[in-house]
């Protein structure tokens, strides 16, 4: 076991509400792990936790072994934590490129004023800024469109760039919230393709939510499962089909697994 990201005992309260109940998991390095359960299960809100967006009333998050619960979200993401969200977060007006650049800025040392003092650094900067934007690019195969404004995309391509966003930042641990709600069966076997392609290829540790159980238990190593903000399974997708407490949260959602 070498775990990328433990998860200790984290809870996280609205007012009267327990988003978050006491739940502990981990991360295995180099893993496809998905967090499942029914709307409303706490699982956009540990994402959250993890990409720094939320602040867990107690708990412990280790990042490499480090705590990272008091950091900042843009200090997360140059430890290599990035996030694609569930509702796209990409400039409609803007192409995919310069969506895609955008992604990086925050990795970017050098402001528009050192930029005009250093130009050596600002432009080793800028030319490896590029390269890995044009690798997201091919990868997600993406050069078609690469000039076009991003909101004048299908949806379908549109939740392709959100990942690319993420991807652009040179991730080792990669948050993928919904990234094939609202798509077709064509679109998540294309979709899948790529995680995979990331897990295998680029060696990047893939947290996955999704509501296509198919999906999930087809691509994940482990997985874990939310009910009303408490952990109710955690294990290979062998184990929780098997597991009665996730049989039981899904019944009332008439869902097969
Ligand atoms: N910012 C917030 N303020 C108040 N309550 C919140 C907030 N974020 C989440 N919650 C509540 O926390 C609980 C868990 O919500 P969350 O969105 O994490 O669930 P989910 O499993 O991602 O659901 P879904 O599958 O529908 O996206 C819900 O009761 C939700 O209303």
């Amino acid at each position: 076991m070498d775990p990328i990201l433990e998860i200790k005992n984290v809870s996280l309260q609205f007012g009267g509400v327990k988003a978050l109940e006491d739940v502990s998991y981990h991360i295995n390095r180099g893993e496809i792990f998905s967090l499942i359960g029914p709307n409303g299960a706490g699982k956009t809100s540990m994402l959250n936790c993890i990409s720094g967006l939320y602040h867990p009333t107690s708990g412990s998050i280790l990042y490499n072994g480090q705590e990272i619960i008091n950091m900042k979200p843009y200090n997360r993401t140059a430890l290599g934590i990035a996030r694609a969200f569930q509702n796209i977060a990409l400039f409609a007006h803007m192409s995919v490129l310069d969506n895609l650049k955008l992604g990086r800025h925050s990795l970017m040392n050098s402001g528009p004023l050192s930029g005009g003092l250093y130009v050596g650094k600002a432009a080793r900067e800028e030319i490896e800024h590029r390269k890995k934007v044009e690798e997201v690019i091919e990868f997600l195969e993406l050069q078609d469109i690469r000039h076009i404004p991003v909101g004048t995309l299908p949806y379908g391509l549109q939740k392709r760039v959100e990942v690319g966003r993420a991807l652009a930042l040179s991730p080792d641990l990669i948050l993928l919230d919904e990234p094939m709600a609202g798509m077709n069966n064509a679109e998540k076997d294309i979709m899948s393709h790529f995680i995979l392609e990331m897990h295998e290829v680029m060696d990047i540790t893939v947290v996955l939510i999704e509501h296509d159980l198919g999906v999930v238990m087809n691509l994940s190593d482990h997985i874990a499962v939310l009910d009303f903000g408490r952990r109710i399974g955690f294990g290979t997708p062998a184990e929780i089909q098997e597991n009665p407490d996730v049989i039981k949260a899904y019944i009332g959602e008439e869902t097969v697994i």
